[in-house]
Order: structure tokens, then C-alpha cells, then sequence
């Protein structure tokens, strides 16, 4: 007869997390969650931030709350495992730009940090989203739009935050589907997806909560905490 081992039916344990970083382990306002920063410096597993932000932002996030430099950002563009090594870089801005200078001709479009971005285009949040995604249509572009609701990224379909942390955790000897994903918004989907449970925070958009396997009912920086203890009391980290 064919049976599980009990401790395996019941034994579910995660090596690490990965969150998101605006609008996750922050207040409403964008400043860094303190509380939640303390709660994350009492863990005993890798600790990954995933973001579209820059990477050197990411790596700044990682130092200040007093991690190991293992980050994703740019949507999973831009991957680093240590503060001591380079990170890499996705081969994906060239199709950007393409996106970036056709949709320039109906949009007064603000780039945000240009000098420092270098594998997709994030874009400030003045312009008509849809508008913008029909007229993309009309090209034959391997690029789609993502709202963050903290900025408008225009980004390869092929390097998402999921991409980024299969990267990762193969850099760290790591599956993804070691990993539970905490996020609060469409650029997180991805990464839910590949890791082997996602948390969505109170605050995270109808997408990211129905890619959830649970949302938690705090909001922000708070919800992270309440993904953490959840996860603590179930025993799975
Ligand atoms: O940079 C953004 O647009 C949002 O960043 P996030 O992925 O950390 O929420
Ligand atoms: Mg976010």
C-alpha cells in the first residue's frame, strides 16, 4: 500500500522569504516600517527584498534593516545575492526605449531615476494607463505595462519578480518554491506564482489578493508583521 509519512504530510517548512518593499514593509506614506523592520532583525532565515525600484536602492533597504545584500529589483531586471559582488543585469532596455519613445508622441512621460535604471523604463503616474497599453498594442513590442501604484513600468513580459527569484535562490542554492512571497501589488504576481506561498498585505491590490494563498488583514508595514507571525505560528518558517 502507498502512503505518505505522516511528517510529511504535515511538516511544511520554508528556507526563506522574499518581500516587496513599497507599500509592504512601509508606512502609507513610503517611509520604512520600523516595527516591522524589528520584526524582520529577529529572523533566523534569509530575509530577500524584491522590488522595482533600482538596485542600488534595494541594496541601501537591505544594509539600513541590516540584511546580507541578497536583493531583486527592477522588477527582477537587476539580481544580487552579496554586498560584496557586482549584481546582473537583464538584457532588456532596448525594447523599453522603443515603447518609451513611441509612447512619448501622445504622453508627456517623466522618466524616474533614468541614470541609475538600466533594464526597463519606470514612469511617474501622470499619464492614462489604458490609453497608453492600447496604443502599445498596436506594435510588436515583448513589453507590457505594470502600475505599481507607486510608479508605471514599462518592462520586458520576459523578466518579472518571478524570473528574479529563480535567479536568486539558484545563486543562494535555493529553489523559489523555498521561499514565501509577501507583496502588495501587480508587480508581485509573478513572484506569488514560482514561490511556495504567497502573502498578500491588507493593503495589496484585488490582483496580488486573488494570486494570494493569504491576505492578511493588517495593512502596510503591520500586514508584514501579521505575514511573519502567521507564518511563525504555523510552524512553516
Ligand atoms: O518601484 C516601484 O514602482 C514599486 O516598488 P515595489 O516593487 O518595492 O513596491
Ligand atoms: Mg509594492
Amino acid at each position: 500500500m502507498f502512503y505518505l509519512p505522516i511528517s510529511n504530510l504535515f511538516l511544511m517548512k520554508f528556507k526563506a522569504i522574499v518581500a516587496d518593499i513599497d507599500g509592504t514593509i512601509t508606512c502609507e506614506k513610503r517611509e520604512l516600517h520600523l516595527e516591522a523592520v524589528k520584526k524582520i532583525r529577529t529572523l533566523k532565515l534569509p530575509f530577500v527584498l524584491a522590488t522595482g525600484n533600482i538596485l542600488c536602492y534595494a541594496r541601501t533597504a537591505s544594509r539600513l534593516i541590516g540584511l546580507e545584500g541578497a536583493v531583486i529589483a527592477e522588477n527582477g531586471g537587476a539580481v544580487a545575492v552579496r554586498f560584496d559582488l557586482q549584481g546582473t543585469y537583464e538584457e532588456s532596455m532596448e525594447e523599453c526605449e522603443k515603447a518609451y519613445s513611441f509612447l512619448s508622441q501622445y504622453f508627456n512621460l517623466t522618466k524616474l531615476d533614468p541614470h541609475y535604471r538600466k533594464t526597463e523604463i519606470a514612469l511617474r503616474r501622470d499619464f492614462d494607463l489604458e490609453k497608453a497599453r492600447s496604443l502599445l498594442k498596436t506594435l510588436n513590442l515583448d513589453v507590457e505595462m505594470v502600475d505599481t501604484k507607486y510608479a508605471i513600468h514599462i518592462k520586458s513580459k520576459k523578466v518579472n519578480k518571478g524570473v528574479g527569484l529563480k535567479k536568486l535562490a539558484n545563486m543562494m542554492g535555493l529553489k523559489a518554491r523555498d521561499f514565501v512571497a509577501i507583496g502588495d501589488s501587480a508587480n508581485d504576481v509573478e513572484m506569488f506564482e514560482v514561490s511556495g506561498f504567497g502573502i498578500a498585505v491588507g493593503n495589496g491590490d484585488e490582483i496580488i489578493k486573488e494570486a494570494a494563498d493569504y491576505v492578511t488583514e493588517a495593512t502596510y508595514g503591520d500586514g508584514a508583521i501579521e505575514a511573519i507571525e502567521f507564518l511563525e505560528e504555523k510552524g512553516w518558517i
